[in-house]
């Protein structure tokens, strides 16, 4: 496998650790109420690595798989989020597949719901993680119209007219060779639960480098971890839910910056701007996943760094089972700082999502 993975978020490194000057969360200018603060678990400017991989970690940074903590949620006694008493209806309209730098192919899904009008995607990997809705027969569909929708068994090819398997496979090409066998899924570790990340929409991280968040990296690791060969059998998805900035927008996220250049954490600038500080929902995750065939017992392994996540995707009635959550540890924390996302943005939100939104970094 190649290492060209895209890096969304670029990793630049300042010269030396701004530490002196890390920004006060003191906010006199403002008559916010905030909670009391509590005492601060990592300093916003020094990040300890997580782990101290560069001495005893021999295995390179692109080969690694994260490790897991098994997880049961029924025993959590911590409080619950608030859950939607239904799951939303989704349907996947279209699927692709999609070749990739780093040389596996990955399934892109686009579904619609009954709560919103906008594009949700799965990105899966694994030729055996089928979505039930796009499967569906339509009324009045015709063999081509399901094949252009993405509803076809095995591979397409020039001159294909089915989107059946078998039938297919009695098609030549034009050029008279054989239809390539559909991808079979390997059977060895088949009863690993499959590797799940729930993003959420991230533009200013994914897109354009921003170094505020860790989001692009998420983002990035994610799918690195679902090519290794290891997660292969179980195969993986990321849920990509079209949440931007905690679920307020890119407009009202891009305010909630200008309030932190005026001295504000994420927390606290989402409820200067009148806004939650989480304004998102999992229903359409869950959704989701059940979709593709990953609800019920066999469960999931999710990839997050936050506990609420975990109650919230496996909806009201533990449709979905988080079986055990993989940490999303910074890369900068894994190498010391020579790689991955750093800067003094970076270091005070990851500060403020341990402290105020009681994230689980490692
Ligand atoms: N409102 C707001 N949203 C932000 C900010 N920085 C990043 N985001 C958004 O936060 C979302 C990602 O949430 P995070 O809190 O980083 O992570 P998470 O999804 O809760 O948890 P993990 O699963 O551990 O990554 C994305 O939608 C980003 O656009 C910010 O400063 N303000």
């Amino acid at each position: 496998m190649s290492n060209s993975f895209p890096a969304h978020a670029s990793p630049t490194f300042p010269s030396s650790h701004p530490s002196s000057n890390a920004p006060t969360t003191s906010i006199p200018a403002y008559n916010l109420t905030t909670p009391a603060p509590l005492p601060s678990i990592i300093s916003p400017a020094f990040t300890p690595p997580q782990t101290p991989s560069n001495e005893t970690n021999t295995i390179p940074l692109t080969e690694r798989d994260a490790p897991s903590i098994p997880v049961d949620s029924s025993l959590s006694a911590t409080s619950s989020p608030a859950l939607l008493a239904e799951l939303p209806t989704v349907v996947c309209d279209v699927r692709a597949r999609i070749p990739t730098t780093s040389e596996q192919e990955l399934w892109l899904h686009v579904y619609r719901t009954s709560i919103d009008t906008k594009d949700h995607l799965a990105i899966v990997f694994g030729s055996h993680i089928r979505s039930a809705s796009l499967f569906t027969p339509r009324p009045g569909e015709t063999e081509s119209d399901r094949m252009i929708r993405g509803a076809y068994q095995g591979r397409l090819f020039p001159g294909r007219t089915t989107s059946r398997a078998d039938s297919a496979a009695a098609e030549s090409t034009p050029d008279g060779t054989a239809p390539e066998a559909p991808t079979e899924p390997e059977t060895d570790d088949a009863d690993k639960p499959p590797l799940v990340r729930i993003h959420s929409e991230c533009y200013t991280g994914e897109t354009i480098g921003s170094s505020r968040c860790d989001c692009g990296e998420q983002l990035d690791e994610a799918q690195r971890l679902m090519c290794l060969p290891i997660n292969q059998s179980s195969g993986g998805v990321i849920v990509y839910l079209r949440q931007e900035g905690r679920g307020i927008g890119l407009s009202e996220k891009l305010k909630a910056y200008n309030l932190q250049d005026l001295g504000l954490d994420t927390y606290e600038a989402n409820l200067m701007l009148r806004h939650p500080a989480d304004a998102r929902s999992y229903g359409v995750a869950t959704a989701i996943l059940m979709d593709l065939g990953l609800g019920g017992e066999r469960g999931i392994r999710l990839l997050t760094n936050n506990p609420d996540k975990i109650r919230a995707v496996e909806g009201p009635r533990r449709e979905v089972v988080v079986k055990e959550r993989v940490a999303m540890v910074p890369i900068a924390w894994q190498t010391g700082g020579k790689e991955g996302v750093r800067g003094k943005e970076l270091d005070k939100y990851l500060s403020t999502k341990i402290e105020k939104f009681k994230h689980l970094l490692g």
